[in-house]
This record gives C-alpha cells, structure tokens and sequence, in this order.
C-alpha cells in the first residue's frame, strides 16, 4: 500500500503538485488520469522516488520515504517494477537479455536460477518462442509485454506503468491492461497507471485519481465514475460523443 499525505512539488516558481493526498492499495489497479500538464508524470516520479517532494510524505507500506536512509531508499526502489512509455527496451540486448538485466544488476543469483526466473516471467506474459529476438524483431504488442515480463521479474511490490497502452492499436492495448490487471491481482502488487486511455478507466480501474491543475479533483471506482456528477471528471472522461453515450447507457440500465 502506498499512503500519499499533502504532497507539494515546485519547480522554481512553478506550483505543479499542489497538496495531494491518497492511497493505493495492494492488490488493486489505480490509474491517475487529467488533462496534459495536471501533474501526472511529476506525480508518478515522485512516487517512484525519482522526486522528492518539497512538502508533504509519503509511505510504502509503513515506511516514510522521508525518513528512510539511502541505503534503505535503494532497497525499496528494487522493490518498484517500472514500465516506461514506449517499452524503453534496450534494442541491442535480446528479449531474454532484457528481463535478465535487473536481476543481472540487482542479484547474486546463479544462471540458472536467472534463467529459470525469466522463463517463467516471459510465460506468464505469454511470450514462449521470443527469447532470442531483438526488440525490432516484435510486434509494439510483443514488445510491451516484454517491457512488462522485465518490470515483474525483481518479484515488485509496487508496479508503474506511464502510458502503457501508447502506440498500441486497441485490441492489443485491451490484452495489455488485461495482463497489468491479472497480475497485479495475482502477485498481490501495488498498481500505478498514467493513462490517457478511457478503455482502461473502464476496464481495470479498481481506483481512479483525476488530478487537475496539480489538485487531487476527483477519486473513486469505475463504477463511480459513470454516476458522479462532479463537472470537471464528466466533462474530461466524457468528452467524446461515444462516451457520453456509453454513460447514457449505463446510467439507464441502472435505473
Ligand atoms: N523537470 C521539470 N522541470 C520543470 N518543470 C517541469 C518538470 N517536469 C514537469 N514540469 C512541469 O510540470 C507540469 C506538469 O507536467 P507533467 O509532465 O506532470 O504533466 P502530465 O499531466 O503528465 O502531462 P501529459 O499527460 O502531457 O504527460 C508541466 O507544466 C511541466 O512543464
């Protein structure tokens, strides 16, 4: 679980994080979703630990980031699994190379037990004959669930995800949260999505945080988010006449 109490973040006289305070649980998909320049990216990097907020606290399962030593902050940063927009895979290493590399980094385990970790990671995305392929040899699709395969293998605690459905088409971007979701749910994670994607706050989020202008607006489920009558969130999610008509239909059929 991560607590997240009054968070402030400037840069020079920029304001851009202004008091946010939540949660997110384990076990649970929480998307972070606003307009381009709410926050969201400031947002996420302080709480991967990539920022230090200027006010405020926050806590990893019971630990202030605040007051953990540098050693303890490194421990915790190889207990957050990270996928990148864009995969941000390393185009020179094979897949295999690529899921290996944290635990080449970050452990003292033999090859073999390597080895056996990531096949089981690259199974458990589904991906079972790619091992010896570079990443220009796969699909954008195949590519995020190596990106995916790499961010579980160090067995994280927390998982963050910016834009993981970007350049996606979108059957391919449903089977991609659909695998975020069923793992997060699996290996008990803390979930942490930035997504632009509408799909995603109706498929898999289980919490959803709108931030606006560097402001916590609006929390609640997917489910909430279709009966709110907060302005701001139906006029951000709902913009699109598609939407607006997918929440005609599910607020008639509920009444
Ligand atoms: N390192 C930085 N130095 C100065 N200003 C920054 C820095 N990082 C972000 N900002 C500013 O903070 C504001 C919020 O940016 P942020 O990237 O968090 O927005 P966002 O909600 O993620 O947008 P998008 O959806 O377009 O990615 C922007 O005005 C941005 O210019």
């Amino acid at each position: 679980m991560i607590e997240v109490d009054n968070i402030h973040k400037s840069f020079g006289e920029h304001h851009v994080l202004k008091g946010i305070s939540t949660s997110f649980e384990k076990g649970k998909t929480n998307l972070i979703i606003g307009q381009s320049g709410s926050g969201k990216t400031v947002f996420l990097k302080c709480l991967l630990g990539l920022f230090e907020p200027d006010e405020g606290n926050i806590c990893y399962n019971g630990r202030f980031y605040s007051e953990l030593s540098t050693k303890d902050r490194r421990n915790l940063r190889q207990e957050m699994g990270m996928v990148f927009q864009g995969s941000a895979l390393f185009d020179s290493m094979t897949v295999e190379g690529n899921v290996m590399f944290p635990l080449d980094m970050f452990t003292n385990q033999s090859r073999s037990e390597k080895q056996d970790r990531v096949d089981f990671v690259l199974k458990r995305v589904n991906l079972i004959d790619a091992h010896k392929k570079y990443p220009s040899e796969i699909s954008g699709g195949m590519q995020k669930r190596v990106a995916i395969a790499r961010a579980i293998v160090m067995n994280p605690k927390y998982l963050f995800c910016d834009e993981p459905n970007s350049g996606l088409d979108p059957k391919t971007a449903i089977l991609i949260d659909n695998l975020i979701h069923e793992i997060t749910t699996e290996y008990d994670i803390t979930t942490i999505i930035n997504t632009h994607d509408m799909n995603s706050v109706m498929e898999i989020g289980e919490k959803i945080l709108f931030l606006k202008n560097g402001y916590k607006e609006w929390e609640g489920t997917n489910k909430e988010i279709f009966k709110t009558d907060n302005q701001a969130v139906t006029d951000f999610v709902y913009s699109s006449e598609l939407f607006k008509k997918v929440r005609q239909m599910y607020l008639e059929e509920r009444n």
